[in-house]
């Protein structure tokens, strides 16, 4: 089995990556397992900038291909936002919780037919001597009036996804894992991971 870099340290990521590789006989090695001091600056505007951000980053210290995940939630009410600041919406300090109480605090009095959300992730690859890959995916959706739930992480007791009765983290992981935007985006990667196993 082949192992790859995941340039993360969000745990909830780094399983779904797991789960997710398998498949393809790639085994995940993160950010926790290398060097938990790393910490690489997010100074892009984009998901697609910031994933390729980390990637390169990592590529460049260690001279392996890498990959790299940047996500988060965009509010249409909010325009956009907390999009690319998602993990950091309620502060600097990394804090689901606030930052979902801080979302719905946002989003009060706000009617379900104006509460459409969606997903975003952006997955880089860094490759030595080869171009880097960047592939979005997304997953549309709409905000709940309170959290529900307790799989997954970050934004997913409030997220429910179009056509679903249930918030993501009412899902099983092997569901979420078959219609979130961080599915969408590795498939977008199958044919590199294929040669990678
Ligand atoms: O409910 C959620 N389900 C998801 O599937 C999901 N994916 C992303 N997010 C949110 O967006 C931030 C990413 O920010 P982000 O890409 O910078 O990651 P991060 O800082 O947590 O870790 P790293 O990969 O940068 O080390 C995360 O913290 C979460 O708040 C999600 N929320
Ligand atoms: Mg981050």
């Amino acid at each position: 089995m082949k192992e790859l870099l995941v340039a993360t340290k969000n745990e909830g990521k780094i399983g779904e990556f797991r789960d997710m590789f398998s498949k393809y006989n790639i085994s995940v090695k993160s950010l926790l397992d290398l060097d938990e001091s790393i910490d690489i600056e997010e100074t892009g505007t984009t998901f697609e900038e910031n994933a390729v951000i980390k990637a390169q980053t990592m590529m460049e210290q260690l001279n392996i291909p890498v990959v790299a995940d940047d996500s988060g939630l965009e509010v249409d009410a909010l325009n956009g936002a907390p999009g690319v600041y998602s993990a950091r919406y309620a502060g600097i300090e990394k804090d689901d919780n606030e930052n979902l109480q801080k979302l719905l605090n946002n989003l009060e009095g706000i009617p379900e037919s104006q509460r459409d959300a969606r997903f975003v992730c952006a997955v880089a690859v860094a490759r030595p001597g080869a171009a880097t890959i960047v592939k979005r995916g997304t997953c549309e959706g709409s905000i709940a009036n309170e959290p529900q739930g307790s799989h997954g992480f970050g934004y997913d007791p409030v997220f429910i996804p179009k056509g679903a009765s249930r918030t993501m983290a009412e899902h099983t992981s092997d569901e979420k894992n078959k219609i979130s935007h961080r599915h969408h985006a590795i498939k977008q990667i199958e044919e590199w991971l294929k040669t990678q196993a």
